[in-house]
């Protein structure tokens, strides 16, 4: 059992994509992966969403969420995490916005704003997709304090509706690992 960390920790939120293979299974594994970091801790999963393809059109819809988790780490070191659990999960990088079976974006860390070439934060194109914004509006509270409860939900208000974003099931990750449903 993996002893979370709860001080001296910052929250995040990340998104979760995949469009090939068994997506559930691979989201619920990478979510176990990164609970299981000794420095990472799950701390809410929105509901999974199918999602018709942006971007590159000619591939097959994905499933998307998001989670937030609460971490030691810094953001570059989070992201590194990240990566290497894309890899482990069967990640290769093919086409610019093509099909993949993980892919895990670093959307928003607590008090940072970042631009180098390996992170941007908060993640650059976050505000402009509905495969985000209708999972991440399901974690973010409303009294979250930095302004991204607002500004997620403007984003989405601004936006012609949620069209390709469709509720597929509740995410039920937790309930193997005994942490309460969002
Ligand atoms: N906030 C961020 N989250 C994830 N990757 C980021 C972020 N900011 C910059 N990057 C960089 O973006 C690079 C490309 O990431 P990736 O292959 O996941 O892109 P993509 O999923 O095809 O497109 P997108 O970034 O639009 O979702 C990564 O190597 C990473 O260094
Ligand atoms: N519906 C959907 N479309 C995408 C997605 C995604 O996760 N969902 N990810 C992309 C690359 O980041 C490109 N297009």
């Amino acid at each position: 059992m993996n002893t979370h960390p709860t001080s001296g920790t910052t929250e995040a939120y990340i998104a979760l994509g995949a469009n090939l293979g068994d997506r559930e299974a691979t989201l619920m594994e990478a979510l176990a992966r990164l609970d299981a970091h000794s420095k990472i801790e799950v701390l809410r999963c929105s509901r999974l969403y199918e999602t018709d393809p942006v971007g590159y059109l000619d591939q097959p819809c994905f499933l998307n969420m998001t989670a937030a988790l609460r971490t030691a780490l810094g953001p570059e070191e989070l992201l590194v995490v990240m990566q290497q659990i894309e890899l482990e999960l069967g990640r290769e990088r093919k086409i610019r916005y093509g099909p993949r079976t993980v892919d895990l974006d670093l959307l928003w860390v607590e008090g940072q704003e970042i631009d180098t070439p390996l992170l941007t934060l908060p993640h650059p194109r976050m505000m402009e997709r509905a495969f985000v914004l209708v999972p991440l509006a399901d974690i973010v509270a409303e009294e979250e304090s930095s302004g991204l409860y607002r500004r997620t939900q403007e984003a989405l208000t601004s936006m012609d509706g949620k069209e390709g974003v469709r509720f597929w099931k509740i995410c039920n990750w937790r309930s193997e690992s005994g942490l309460t449903e969002n």
